[in-house]
């Protein structure tokens, strides 16, 4: 676990509003290939901003001031990401990097069937793809995900809540990336729904090898699928560790106060032990 494909240095983010935020400050860390990584902390600490940040996508008042983003790709090749052209960031972002955005499922188009927009994703990302190579293609990823390629007609408001989340993860692995980040991809879900999302992932990650970024505010399902966790307060990295020392050993009084706040869970923890 300690061959890495992305390392963070320094990294710090800005809106230059008229009271200026820094959402991000000096933060460094290092996504590891085939883990993954829980990004955890309170609505605002800076966590969304983090990851578009590390991908270019944020839009003026916010500024980069500072910091390195390395790519170390299977290859062996390393990329600057921040020095990247536009259109090669672009290039770069689904086929090695792809995102799974909050409240993603509600971004698809109403007007258009699940299988035209999974092709959409080669249509512009492998134009040399013929038709039938496309369509064969997305059948397999409704299949990977369990939609079932039956649906390859369906419209969105056709499907569950459950099964939209699921298309957005077949767009966001079509291109077969190796670093997948999942922004809150289940929090408008019901749990049970939510947990078979999440085995999903885990099982697909270990079928095909990526990498997950996965962010949410919520530190107790980070423990049960992450490998590593990091605890964002204020834009800042207050503790990286492996799930487990996190739970048994956490060591900043904000990841305990963080832990301490899932009364429940907590204690159902404490009764199994
Ligand atoms: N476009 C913007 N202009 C000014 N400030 C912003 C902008 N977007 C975010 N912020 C501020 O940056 C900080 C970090 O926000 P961010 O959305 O990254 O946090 P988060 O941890 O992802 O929160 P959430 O879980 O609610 O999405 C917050 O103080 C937020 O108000």
């Amino acid at each position: 676990m300690s061959d890495p494909l992305l390392s963070v240095r320094d990294f710090s983010v800005r809106y230059e509003t008229a009271a200026p935020v820094d959402a991000v400050r000096d933060v460094s860390l290092t996504v590891h290939r085939g883990e993954v990584l829980g990004l955890a902390g309170e609505s605002g600490c800076g966590k969304t901003t983090l990851a578009y940040g590390v991908q270019r996508l944020l839009k003026p008042p916010a500024v980069i001031p500072g910091g390195s983003v390395t790519w170390h790709d299977a290859d062996g090749t390393d990329t600057d990401l921040l020095a990247l052209g536009t259109d090669a960031m672009m290039a770069f972002r689904w086929d090695k990097i792809s995102m799974v955005f909050q409240g993603a499922m509600s971004a698809l188009n109403p007007v258009a069937t699940v299988g035209a927009q999974l092709a959409d994703v080669f249509e512009v990302h492998r134009p040399a793809m013929s038709r039938r190579a496309r369509t064969a293609a997305v059948v397999e990823l409704l299949e990977i995900v369990k939609v079932g390629g039956a649906r390859i007609k369906s419209y969105p408001h056709e499907l569950s809540g459950g099964m939209r989340q699921r298309i957005m993860i077949a767009m966001a692995l079509a291109l077969r990336p190796q670093l997948v980040v999942m922004d809150e991809p289940t929090t408008a879900l019901d749990v049970l729904v939510q947990r078979e999302i999440l085995r999903e992932i885990t099982s697909l990650r270990e079928a095909f090898g990526f990498s997950v970024v996965f962010i949410t505010h919520d530190l107790p399902l980070l423990l049960e699928i992450s490998d590593r966790i990091a605890v964002m307060r204020a834009g800042q990295i207050v503790e990286i560790d492996t799930a487990e020392q996190i739970w048994f050993r956490p060591q900043h009084e904000y990841t305990r106060t963080l832990l301490s706040s899932f009364p429940r869970l907590t204690a159902e923890r404490k009764v199994a032990r």
